[in-house]
């Protein structure tokens, strides 16, 4: 039943819904993938995982203890990996595809898959790669990333774990010493991994050098056992992911040598002498990268989150549109369209700009091996800003998707629980969303500053100093709404850093200024980077050479995002005055014609990503739109229905009915 295509085998609705497409759809999926190459390697690997049995969950998840939960989903992932070395199939080829979404509760290898991995690749010096690369692509070495303490995960530069350097053994201690040091949070940690790339605070000839990387052998890798001196656990029941093991450690006077400090950047000789790097947030470069995949990482779960709503959307039926016509469609609802169709849109928006954010990352990291670190301030500050509005809104749609569903998408084999779990997960992990959208805000205050004392700025804010008059914008095209986004996003960076600067003339420090301004701070970071992405989807659409009616349906959407985050943020234009009342309410009907409009391309549109039955793993989304079979023969598998009278009747039911006869 699962993965079967084509117009016969679905319900009539979705068999209708279909048949009017508009569009090329596998262009569409060729957009989304970044190439029609990409789509066929997808596909290759996706039809070798799904076809293989030993995905399969015999018992859902939900069901199982903590600690099945954890066997089941190592156990699944082990597989993975030994298929994905008999078949040549590298991480970086995983994350085209969607397989992970096999793993329904966490991946317990994720961390290493990636940030380990990336830390390696990106921190460590050649001779170190060469040292560990290898043994870590072959899974000998199983890592994660340890830099979260207990008591400091945002402030990097507050971690309290210490790596001092002993000249004499040539060695560095590692040492937690309090409670609060403890590390806490890496995923992978508790059980799975045997080694971490640890951040501690590199002391060397009697000077703390701030926080570095040091690679670190935590368990034996034989026996699996803790080495002498660390104290490794996991950490216990989470809101969401509880197969990943996110893990504690300690360390006891940990004895490691010299050479595992990654030295691709700084480096400490055999007398303690330091070497500084070009740049001090390099070590910090591990992040920026992981944000960007978890960028699109969420994107994804917004994909299936609003596949699973649309196809049920059009499957379920309820109420009277017209009293006394059969119930219609929840589709047909404009309300259920205005939960559903923006959130397709988004999809494409925050793909194409994350895309476009990780060849920045590709051009930067380039300039950095060269020497040059001029562009890193805007790396850092578009993969921060592209994370946290991709959380944020990944997040705020699989909830709305949710909702989108009713009662049945509170069930957990709708699929969108588990969803909305992981989801928000990315709000919180990687530099908490806030903390994020200020550096950006940081970015451009620090950037309108130089722009008005005439210093030049980098390309991505250059629009700040440029800085048009506002005026009124005499049409609402495209390009008018994306330049009124701009321009609004300029005026409230000028108006917040004026309200700094008089908080500051006014006797306030600084940084209690900067804390005084901070919401209003926070919606700068967000609004520029709103505005990143309306300019990034525009010019995506305008640039891409399909055919007409993947063109026209592009377009649609592109104006359905625009028009959207417009009147979602109509208070910034009003206040700004690029945009009028009058302007606005054009806009709120034309969204009307536009929701009207994108409701008869909505289930094609979804089906455009492309999404497996067994990677989208839910009872209202499936392509057949079987819904209610599925719906029932899921509830039979509860462990409950296993036999008439449960066990608890006997226990505490029957005491307490007889004794009230
Ligand atoms: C077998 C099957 C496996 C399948 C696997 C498949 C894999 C496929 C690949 C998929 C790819 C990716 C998916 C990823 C999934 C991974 C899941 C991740 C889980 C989560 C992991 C974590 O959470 S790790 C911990 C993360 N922690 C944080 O992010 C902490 C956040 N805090 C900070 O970043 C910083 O402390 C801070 C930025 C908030 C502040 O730093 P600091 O105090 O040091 O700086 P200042 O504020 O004083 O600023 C000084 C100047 O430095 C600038 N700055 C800050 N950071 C950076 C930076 N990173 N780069 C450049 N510059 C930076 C700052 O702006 C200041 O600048 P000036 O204004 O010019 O002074
Ligand atoms: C599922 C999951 C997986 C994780 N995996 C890993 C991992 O593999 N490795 C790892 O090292 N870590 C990991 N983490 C930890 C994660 O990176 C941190 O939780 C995250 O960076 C936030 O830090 P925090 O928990 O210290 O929150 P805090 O910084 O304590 O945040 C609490 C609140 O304070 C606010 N706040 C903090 N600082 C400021 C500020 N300067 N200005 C304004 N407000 C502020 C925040 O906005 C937030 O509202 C994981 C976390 C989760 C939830």
């Amino acid at each position: 039943m699962a993965g079967v295509k084509g117009a016969a085998g679905c319900v009539e609705e979705l068999r209708r819904e279909r048949a009017g497409c508009s569009f090329n759809m596998e262009e569409l999926t060729n957009i989304l993938d970044g190439g029609k190459d990409i789509t066929t390697r997808r596909r290759e690997i996706e039809d070798l995982m799904c076809g293989d049995p030993a995905f399969k969950d015999e018992v859902p998840t939900e069901y199982l203890s903590h600690e099945d939960r954890y066997t089941t989903e190592v156990r699944k992932v082990c597989h993975l990996a030994r298929k994905m070395a008999q078949h040549n199939i590298s991480s970086r080829e995983l994350g085209i595809t969607s397989v992970t979404n096999l793993l329904r509760d966490g991946n317990p290898l994720g961390l290493h898959q990636s940030m380990f991995t990336n830390a390696l690749l990106g921190l460590a010096s050649p001779e170190q790669q060469r040292r560990w690369g290898r043994l870590a692509q072959n899974n000998t070495i199983i890592g994660t990333y340890a830099q979260t303490e207990m008591g400091h995960g945002t402030f990097i530069r507050g971690l309290e774990t210490t790596a001092t350097y002993d000249p004499k053994t040539e060695e560095f201690i590692l040492h937690s010493p309090t409670i609060t040091a403890t590390k806490w949070w890496p995923g992978g940690m508790g059980k799975t991994c045997n080694a971490a790339i640890v951040m501690a605070q590199l002391h060397t000839q009697d000077e703390c050098r701030g926080p570095h990387p040091f690679f670190v052998q935590l368990r034996d890798l034989d026996t699996h056992h803790t080495l002498p001196g660390i104290t490794l656990g996991e950490i216990g029941p989470r809101l969401g992911l509880n197969s990943q093991d996110n893990g504690y450690l300690r360390f006891d006077h940990y004895r490691i040598p010299r050479t595992n400090l990654l030295m691709r950047h700084s480096q400490v000789l055999q007398d303690g002498t330091y070497i500084k790097p070009i740049h001090t947030k390099l070590s910090y470069g591990t992040m920026i990268v992981t944000r960007v995949g978890i960028a699109v990482l969420c994107v994804k779960k917004l994909a299936c989150a609003v596949t699973i709503a649309t196809r049920y959307s059009a499957v379920r039926h309820q109420s009277e549109l017209v009293p006394g016509e059969p119930e219609p469609q929840i589709l047909e609802y404009q309300t259920q369209q205005y939960k559903l169709l923006p959130h397709i849109a988004s999809v494409y928006a925050l793909i194409l700009s994350a895309r476009s954010v990780a060849s920045v990352h590709g051009k930067v990291t380039a300039d950095i091996s060269r020497g040059n670190v001029d562009f890193l301030p805007e790396l850092h500050t578009l993969s921060s800003g592209i994370k946290a509005v991709s959380a944020q809104d990944s997040t705020q749609g699989v909830e709305t998707c949710r909702l989108a569903c009713g009662g049945h998408g509170y069930m957990a084999s709708s699929r969108l629980p588990s969803l909305y779990t992981s989801a928000t997960s990315c709000i919180t992990l990687e530099g908490e969303n806030t903390v994020l959208l200020l550096q950006v805000a940081r970015y451009l205050i620090k950037s309108y500053r130089a722009a008005v004392k005439g210093k030049p700025v980098l390309p991505s804010v250059s629009y700040l100093a440029a800085s048009p008059p506002v005026h009124h914008t005499p049409e609402l095209s495209n390009k008018a709404l994306v330049e009124a986004f701009r321009t609004s996003s300029a005026s409230l960076v000028r108006e917040t850093e004026a309200n700094l600067q008089r908080l500051c003339d006014m006797g306030q420090n600084y940084p209690h200024a900067w804390n005084s301004c901070s919401v209003a701070l926070v919606r700068c970071g967000e609004l520029h980077t709103r505005y990143y992405i309306c300019e990034r989807f525009l010019s995506s659409v305008e640039s891409v050479a399909v055919s007409e009616g993947t063109k026209g349906i592009l377009v649609c959407l592109c104006r359905l995002y625009l028009v959207y985050h417009v009147t979602l943020n109509q208070g910034h234009f009003l206040r700004s005055g690029t945009l009028s009342a009058a302007d606005l309410s054009t806009l709120e009907e034309e969204m009307s014609d536009l929701l009207a409009r994108l409701r008869k391309q909505a289930v094609p549109l979804v089906d455009a990503f492309d999404i497996r039955d067994e990677l989208l793993a839910s009872t209202l989304g499936a392509w057949d739109g079987r819904v209610y079979e599925r719906l029932y023969d899921e509830a039979l598998k509860s462990p409950l229905n296993k036999t008439d009278v449960p066990k608890a009747y006997y226990k505490y039911l029957r005491p307490l009915i007889k004794a009230s006869l």
